[in-house]
């Protein structure tokens, strides 16, 4: 160990969040002998009881460690990706992105998803899972839920739902993996773009701490995250929207999947197409533009508040 002071790291106050934080810090702690401080903060979106699609989708869990950092209150911050809007700021580098858990969807209920019964009801927040759920079970019931992870899953046990469907990745840092009864498979329900990485941020005028941080980098990441999202900025969309994006590759070549889908469940518009990892914001870029000209716009446009 060092003898620096401890670094401060952001993180919101959630088990889930905590968590998956407290991961990061020991992992920079291991790598550069560094001891890191977890600093609790609460956001708006933790607050505010309004649902996320209503409360905008910009940046809700985020702005708030943003103003700490710009404060001087914390040192970097740690949050979900898939919670960071794409527009940057340019006073935030996104100093990391770390190797990402599993991106998927989960449904956690007593029974796989096509052996619930008709009119069975499923809680999720997301018009993205809403509508990919609908299209492959437009017999059942979707009800909007918001709360913590422990809190969602605690009304498929005491039956008020017969099902929740989170992130595999979330669920795993709550330690409710076993709670699964499937994971979706992402030609099934299209994650959410960025969905199981995370993303540190710190002050872009820091550069030694810039420098640090970058340990925590996984590219192979960076780059497939970083398609994912340029096709959710050029679609001028947000973590609300029903967009869902993955991409995978070896590192040199990179595989884009993106879907725009009504809420009704009944009208898509999805593309694939591959490129070179170094060119991955302009894949992400590309794919949506050709979506847009099959119609994404007019149906993201569609969303119901
Ligand atoms: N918007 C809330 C949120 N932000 C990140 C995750 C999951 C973890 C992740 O994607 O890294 C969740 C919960 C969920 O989607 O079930």
């Amino acid at each position: 160990m060092s003898g620096d002071t401890a670094l401060r790291m952001g993180t919101r106050k959630s088990v889930m969040a905590t968590t998956q934080s407290g991961r990061v810090g020991d992992r920079l702690t291991a790598r550069t002998g560094r001891a890191v401080q977890l600093v609790g903060v609460t956001t708006f979106g933790d607050v505010s009881r309004a649902h996320l699609t209503q409360l905008g989708g910009t940046g809700v869990f985020v702005s708030e460690l943003r103003n700490k950092l710009i404060d001087g209150e914390i040192d970097f911050a740690v949050h979900s990706l898939k919670d960071l809007p794409t527009t940057p700021d340019e006073r935030i580098a996104l100093a990391a992105i770390t190797v990402r858990d599993d991106p998927r969807d989960a449904l956690v209920s007593n029974v796989k998803f096509a052996d619930l019964p008709a009119g069975a009801r499923i809680g999720t927040g997301s018009p993205r899972r809403v509508s990919q759920l609908r299209m492959l079970r437009p017999d059942l019931e979707y009800v909007p839920i918001r709360g913590n992870g422990d809190t969602r899953i605690g009304k498929v046990t005491s039956g008020e739902l017969d099902g929740v469907v989170m992130a595999a990745a979330g669920l795993g840092r709550l330690g409710r993996d076993s709670d699964i009864s499937q994971v979706f498979e992402v030609d099934e329900v299209l994650p959410a773009p960025g969905q199981g990485a995370l993303a540190v941020e710190c002050l872009a005028s820091r550069t030694d701490l810039i420098e640090l941080l970058s340990v925590l980098d996984d590219p192979h990441t960076r780059a497939a995250v970083t398609a994912e999202r340029s096709v959710l900025a050029a679609l001028e969309a947000g973590c609300s929207a029903p967009v869902g994006a993955f991409a995978s590759g070896d590192g040199h070549i990179l595989n884009l999947t993106a879907a725009v889908v009504a809420v009704d469940g009944l009208r898509s518009v999805r593309k694939s197409a591959s490129g070179p990892s170094p060119a991955a914001m302009d894949l992400g870029r590309d794919l949506a533009a050709a979506m847009i000209a099959e119609g994404a716009g007019t149906l993201m446009g569609e969303q119901a508040h």
